[in-house]
């Protein structure tokens, strides 16, 4: 589904990313863990192609998508979910979902966007400023799903949530991923999210993975362990 290989990611002459490999397979939920300044975020903006890569390759079902511009690796079934959500707040809900479509074909936000998150049905000519966080969370991931990704990146959504809507959200990516049949790559730093979410965690340290496990094997004190200051 993903292969990285030998990435690269830098400001300046600071390098941020650093000679990455990593995996993700079709319908695989994999979490990247780790503390603040590891390189989650500059992971995740660059997959998504608003930061440039300084080298190695990116492919997405074959298809190498590293040099190509943000609106077409959505076109190519990547879908993204911004830390800090980044909701348009002035506009409804409806057309924020809308902003999602610009790469299909359809016109139409899908009706299982509205089964999936049925509060923002209700919602639909709100303003997006005026929901809740776990509200616009929910809103920015059904954005990302009008596009019909195969690989969904979230980088961590559960920043700012009330932890019973955190478990809420657990559930529902896995819902989506039984559902749809795509892949999540998440960047998190609550290691209890990421137990209940992901299949396979790994750890961020520099720039680098330093720990790829099945969650199934996973040791929480050990990766406590590497979030800890
Ligand atoms: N625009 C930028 N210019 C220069 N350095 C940057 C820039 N953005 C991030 N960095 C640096 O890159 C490193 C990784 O930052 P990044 O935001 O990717 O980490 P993170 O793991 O997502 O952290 P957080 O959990 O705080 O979001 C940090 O040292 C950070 O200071």
């Amino acid at each position: 589904m993903l292969t990285v290989n030998q990435y690269d990611v830098a400001y300046g002459q600071s390098k941020v990313i650093n000679d990455m490999n990593l995996t993700i397979g079709s319908n695989e939920i994999v979490a990247v863990l780790g503390r603040n300044g590891m390189g989650k975020t500059t992971l995740m903006k660059s997959l998504i192609g608003m930061i440039p890569s300084a080298g190695g390759s990116v492919a997405l079902k074959d298809t190498e998508i590293s040099g190509m511009k943000s609106h077409q690796r959505v076109a190519s079934g990547l879908g993204f979910v911004p830390q800090g959500r980044m909701i348009f707040s002035t506009m409804t809900v409806e057309e924020n979902i809308r902003t999602g479509l610009t790469s299909t074909k359809s016109n139409s936000i899908p009706e299982h966007l509205y089964e999936l998150f049925p509060v923002l049905k209700e919602m639909k000519d709100r303003r997006g400023g005026n929901l809740s966080g776990g509200q616009q969370q929910q809103l920015a991931i059904a954005r990302a799903l009008a596009s019909n990704p195969s690989l969904l990146l979230l980088d961590e959504p559960t920043e700012g949530i009330q932890p019973s809507i955190i478990r809420e959200m657990a559930r529902t990516l896995r819902k989506i991923r039984d559902e749809h049949g795509l892949a999540i790559l998440v960047s998190e730093q609550v290691l209890s999210f990421a137990m209940d979410v992901a299949d396979r965690i790994l750890v961020i340290e520099k720039g680098n993975i330093v720990h790829d496990v099945p969650c199934a094997d996973a040791d929480p004190d050990t990766i406590a362990r590497y979030l800890s200051v």
